[in-house]
């Protein structure tokens, strides 16, 4: 069942929740919703389970208008961060409880209803506790059942709502791997809603980034990583470091002399305001060499003092402080600290300590242009 989002529109008051949404869902795809608290993730899941009604806009479910059909018509199964299981009942009932609630002329009877529960069951791996009840499991064995109660009812989409939420960085880890190998043996088309970019990331065929009610940008994990649309999503997806500068000559220009290639085919005029983004891992480090007279220390890097050094495990976090050579009048070295990631097999050859002044050159960035701007 594919899925089709026509610009979709909610407010709640005078505060747009959703401004006008388009978004195309393959049949059988796993999207990932993505974007801060706030931003209208959950508000449109609920658009297209029906929970909600858009003010404009349509939703359609493989070509059919389904904007004004029932949420119980609609095929949808969910999955919330807090959805209670019925506590009263056992893991097997729970289960059950979607089939015995049919209408009586598509009821199955108990013994299919038994096989079609146990078969869940062992999908989640959890065939061996359906006759507990859900005080007595774990929290990621309760999501678990979450997700077999939802797909009893064979739903043709599935929604699952930060179905890890609340759960320790350990389970959620191994849960969405398993929700990745789950939905490829089933294939149901699915949604996912999450603020965890690493989530998204991991688990979806494609991610959708949603900032203030607006898709910023929609890929593959790798496109939107690689190539983010805009600097919301380049620092939403990661940490990254914020270099300011101006166009300048067709490179960019930043603080102490550093140059960088300007992106693009059509440089943009000379003075438009530039940041660069570079991630920590993109910085390369090196101890600044002694100043000669024709070249001063750090100018084809960014001279900065090395502030703290964090070694755990195979990786090196530097906080460095930037300065050492004044920035020109415009420009500021860095919005704040740098931070850099380097192996730690490297920190401990170079023999780095704190205290010293190092030399950062940014190996990659993604640069954007405050375009109309410039001077
Ligand atoms: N029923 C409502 N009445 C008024 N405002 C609402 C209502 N539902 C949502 N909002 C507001 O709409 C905005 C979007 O909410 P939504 O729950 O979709 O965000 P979200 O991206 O899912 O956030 P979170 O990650 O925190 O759950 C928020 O500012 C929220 O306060």
């Amino acid at each position: 069942m594919s899925i089709e989002i026509r610009n979709v529109s909610k407010q709640f008051g005078s505060f747009h929740a959703l401004q006008g949404v388009n978004l195309d869902i393959a049949s059988g795809e796993l999207i990932a919703l993505l974007g801060p608290s706030g931003c209208g993730k959950t508000t449109l899941l609920r658009i297209i389970a029906g929970l909600e009604t858009p003010d404009a806009g349509s939703i359609h479910f493989s070509g059919q208008d389904t904007t004004q059909v029932h949420v119980r018509e609609r095929g949808v199964g969910f999955v919330f961060q807090h959805y209670a299981l019925f506590r009263h009942m056992t893991v097997f009932d729970n289960v059950a409880f979607g089939l015995r609630m049919k209408p009586r002329r598509e009821r199955p009877n108990e013994a299919v209803i038994r096989a079609k529960v146990m078969e869940l069951l062992s999908l989640v791996q959890l065939d061996w506790i359906a006759d507990r009840h859900p005080s007595q499991l774990s929290g990621g064995q309760r999501q678990r059942i979450a997700l077999a109660r939802a797909l009893a009812v064979e739903p043709k989409v599935l929604l699952l709502d930060e179905p890890f939420g609340a759960l320790d960085a350990k389970v959620r880890k191994e849960l969405r791997r398993w929700l990745r190998r789950l939905h490829d043996e089933l294939h149901v088309t699915s949604i996912f809603v999450t603020h965890d970019q690493e989530e998204a990331l991991e688990v979806a065929d494609r991610v959708v980034v949603l900032n203030q009610g607006r898709i910023e940008q929609q890929g593959t994990p790798q496109q939107v990583w690689d190539h983010p649309a805009s600097p919301f999503v380049c620092s939403f997806l990661g940490d990254v470091n914020l270099f300011q500068g101006r166009a300048s000559g067709g490179r960019i220009e930043l603080a102490g002399g550093l140059s960088l290639d300007s992106p693009g085919d059509q440089p943009p005029l000379d003075g438009t305001p530039a940041r660069a983004y570079v991630r920590p891992h993109d910085l390369e480090v090196r101890r600044a060499p002694p100043a000669t007279a024709q070249q001063p220390a750090g100018a084809d890097g960014i001279k900065a003092r090395l502030a703290r050094a964090i070694v755990v495990g195979p990786i090196a976090r530097l906080e460095l402080i930037p300065g050492g050579a004044t920035p020109s009048a415009d420009n500021t070295w860095s919005d704040t600290l740098i931070e850099a990631q380097i192996p730690a097999q490297q920190f401990h050859e170079l023999d780095l300590r704190e205290g010293e002044t190092l030399v950062v050159t940014p190996r990659r960035s993604q640069v954007f242009f405050d375009q109309g701007a410039g001077i």
